[in-house]
C-alpha cells in the first residue's frame, strides 16, 4: 500500500473534491464521524473532555467532532485558538456555527495575550485539533507554550490527523518539545511517513487511521516513493510448489557464518536458512563449529574452513546459488582480508549481515566492490557505523535513500518498522514483528532466511521484502507460544514455515 508526502495528500483531497464533486466540509463530516466513533468507542461521556481547536480544517475537525459528541450526551469543552487578526478558514467557522446552534458554547484563547489555559487533570482527555497537514513550519511563540502545557499534563492526548507541530514527512529539523505528545492519534485516510520512524513513536501514540472515501483513480495514479508492504502482496510474490519438484530445482544457499564462541549464530542462521524453502543449506564455518553444526542442524552441510576459530578464506567449493555472510563471524583481520578478497571478486547479489557489515564499516573502500542489488541487513548501530552517526531516523532514512542509491544495493534497515530502502530510493515499511524478538541471534535468522529465499530464485528486493515480512509474522507467532519475554531466535526459525504457510493459505480462505 502506498503512503504519501503531506503534500501528496492535500493534493489527493483536492482533486477527489474536484472530480467527486465533494465539497470539503463533507470530507470533514466523515473525517469527524469515523474519530467521534472511535473516541467514543472508549472513553465515556462522565470524562472530560478539552478540545483545542485551530483556526484551520483540524480545527473544523476538532469542532465537528465536538458538536456530534454532544448529540451523544458528551459535555466537551472547546477552545478555539484566537489568532489576533488571523482569519479562521470557512470551514472553521462553518463549523463552530453548527456547533453554536446545536447548543454548544465556544471558549477562546487568545495566543498573543498571557495564555489563559484550562486545567487538565488525569482524568481530562485533550482533542488536540490545533494544526494538521496546513503547518508551514514548527510552532513558535504561545502555541509552543500551549503545547508544552499538554504535554506537561496528565491529560490523556488524542491529537487529529496528526500530533499538532509535526510534519507527516522525514523532518530532520523537528524539535519534539513543541509538537504535541499523543497517546493516540486518529489519522485521515492514510498513515503518514513520519509515524513509521521510531524517533516519533512517542509523538503519535498509539495510530488509527479514519478513512474517508478518497477517489480510489487519483490514489492509484500518484507515484508514491514509500510504502507499507501488505501481507496480499507477500502472497502474490511465494510462487506455488509444483508435485514434481526436487531438491535440485530450489536452490543452494551457502551461509559463511561463526567462529569460536558465536557457533549459535551459524546454527541460527541455518535453520533460517532450513525454514525458507530452499533446496540445500551449507555452512562454510570454521572447523571449531563442525560438530556443533552436524549435532543442532544436521540438515544443512558443513564447508570447513582451514582455519579452527574464524573464517581465514572465503572461495565457495560449489556454484551456490545465493550466498550470506556476516552472522557470528567476528571481527579478526583474518576473516576481513576474507571478506575483503571475496567482495572483490564475486559478482552475484550476496546477503550482508552483522560482521561482514562491521567489515564494511572497518574497510570503507569495499563499498564500491558491493556486487550490484546485495543486501545490507543493518541494525540503527550497524549502519551509523558505515555511514557516520545519524542525529534522527529522518536523517538516517534520507541517508540509506543516499547510499541504496550510490552503491545500487538494497538496503533493509532493521527496527520496530524495517525499512527495505531500494537503489530506486523507493521505501518499504514492514509491518509485521513485535517487541518479543529484540533478541540476540533473530538478526541471524533473517540472514538465513532472506538468503535461503535469493537462493531458490527470488530476487534480491523480493526476498529482502519477503523475508522482512515472513520473519517479523514468525516472531509473533512464537510470542503466542512463549509470551513477549520468552520467545527465543530458535522459536523465530521454528515458526517461519507456519508463517509461510499462513500467508499463502488465510484462514478465512475457502
Ligand atoms: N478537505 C479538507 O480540507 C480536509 C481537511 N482535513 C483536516 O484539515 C487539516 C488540514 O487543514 P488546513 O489545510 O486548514 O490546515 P491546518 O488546520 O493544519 O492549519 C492551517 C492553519 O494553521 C496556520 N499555521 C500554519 N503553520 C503555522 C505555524 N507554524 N504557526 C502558527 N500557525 C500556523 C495557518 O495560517 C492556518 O490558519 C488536516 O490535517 C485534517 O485534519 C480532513 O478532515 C480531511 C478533509
Ligand atoms: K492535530
Amino acid at each position: 500500500m502506498k503512503i504519501f508526502t503531506t503534500e501528496d495528500v492535500r493534493a489527493i483531497d483536492r482533486r477527489t473534491m474536484e472530480v467527486d464533486g465533494i465539497p470539503s466540509r463533507e470530507l470533514i463530516k466523515r473525517a469527524a464521524r469515523g474519530m467521534a466513533d472511535e473516541i467514543m468507542a472508549r472513553w465515556r461521556p462522565t470524562r472530560p473532555f478539552v478540545f483545542f481547536a485551530g483556526p484551520g480544517n483540524n480545527g473544523a475537525d476538532a469542532l465537528a467532532i465536538a458538536t456530534i459528541m454532544m448529540g451523544q450526551g458528551y459535555r466537551p469543552t472547546v477552545y478555539l485558538l484566537n489568532i489576533g487578526g488571523q482569519m479562521l478558514s470557512l470551514d472553521c467557522r462553518t463549523f463552530r456555527d453548527e456547533m453554536l446552534s446545536s447548543g454548544g458554547q465556544v471558549n477562546f484563547i487568545e495566543i498573543k495575550d498571557q495564555l489563559k489555559l484550562p486545567e487538565l487533570t488525569a482524568d481530562t482527555i485533550v482533542i488536540d485539533g490545533l494544526f494538521g497537514t496546513g503547518l508551514r513550519e514548527g510552532l513558535q511563540g504561545g502555541f509552543q507554550v500551549l503545547v508544552r502545557y499538554i504535554n506537561e499534563s496528565s491529560a490523556t492526548v488524542v491529537s487529529i490527523d496528526i500530533p499538532s507541530g509535526m510534519t507527516g514527512d522525514l523532518n530532520p529539523d523537528a524539535i519534539n518539545r513543541n509538537i504535541v505528545h499523543a497517546d493516540l492519534t486518529l489519522t485521515v485516510e492514510f498513515p503518514r511517513i513520519s509515524f513509521f520512524l521510531r524517533d516519533n513513536a512517542d509523538l503519535v501514540g498509539e495510530w488509527r487511521v479514519v478513512k474517508i472515501g478518497l477517489n480510489k483513480d487519483i490514489i492509484k495514479s500518484t507515484p508514491s516513493s514509500f510504502h507499507i508492504v501488505e501481507e496480499a502482496e507477500v502472497r502474490h510474490l511465494l510462487k506455488p510448489r509444483s508435485p514434481f519438484v526436487s531438491k535440485a530445482d530450489l536452490g543452494s544457499a551457502l551461509l559463511v557464518t561463526g567462529s569460536y564462541g558465536m557457533a549459535g549464530a551459524a546454527v541460527l542462521s541455518a535453520r533460517g536458512a532450513l525454514r525458507s524453502g530452499v533446496g540445500k543449506v551449507t555452512a562454510h564455518s570454521p572447523l571449531c563449529c563442525y560438530e556443533i553444526m552436524q549435532s543442532a542442524v544436521p540438515e544443512a552441510m558443513f564447508e570447513p574452513d582451514e582455519h579452527k576459530l574464524v573464517v581465514s578464506g572465503i572461495n565457495p567449493r560449489h556454484d551456490y546459488s545465493a550466498i550470506g555472510l556476516g552472522p557470528g563471524l567476528g571481527t579478526n583481520e583474518m576473516t576481513f582480508s576474507a571478506l575483503d578478497t571475496f567482495l572483490k571478486v564475486h559478482k552475484r547479489p550476496v546477503v550482508i549481515d552483522a560482521d561482514a557489515l562491521n567489515c564494511l564499516a572497518a574497510r570503507p573502500y569495499l563499498l564500491q566492490d558491493l556486487p550490484v542489488l546485495s543486501v545490507l541487513t543493518p541494525h540503527v548501530g550497524e549502519f551509523d557505523r558505515i555511514f557516520g552517526d545519524q542525529p534522527s531516523d529522518s536523517v538516517r532514512l534520507m541517508k540509506a535513500m543516499e547510499v541504496a542509491h550510490t552503491y545500487q544495493v538494497l538496503i533493509l534497515l532493521k527496527g520496530h518498522y524495517t525499512a527495505l530502502v531500494r537503489p530506486d530510493s523507493k521505501v518499504y515499511f514492514n509491518p509485521t514483528g513485535t517487541p518479543a524478538m529484540a533478541k540476540g541471534g533473530s538478526g541471524d535468522v533473517l540472514t538465513g532466511l532472506i538468503t535461503g529465499l535469493m537462493a531458490q530464485g527470488y530476487k534480491p528486493e523480493v526476498s529482502a521484502l519477503m523475508g522482512a515480512y515472513i520473519h517479523g509474522l514468525a516472531g509473533e507467532m512464537a510470542e503466542e507460544e512463549h509470551g513477549v519475554y520468552g520467545v527465543t531466535a530458535g522459536d523465530i526459525a521454528a515458526n517461519i514455515g507456519k508463517a509461510i504457510q499462513s500467508i499463502m493459505k488465510p484462514k478465512n480462505e475457502i
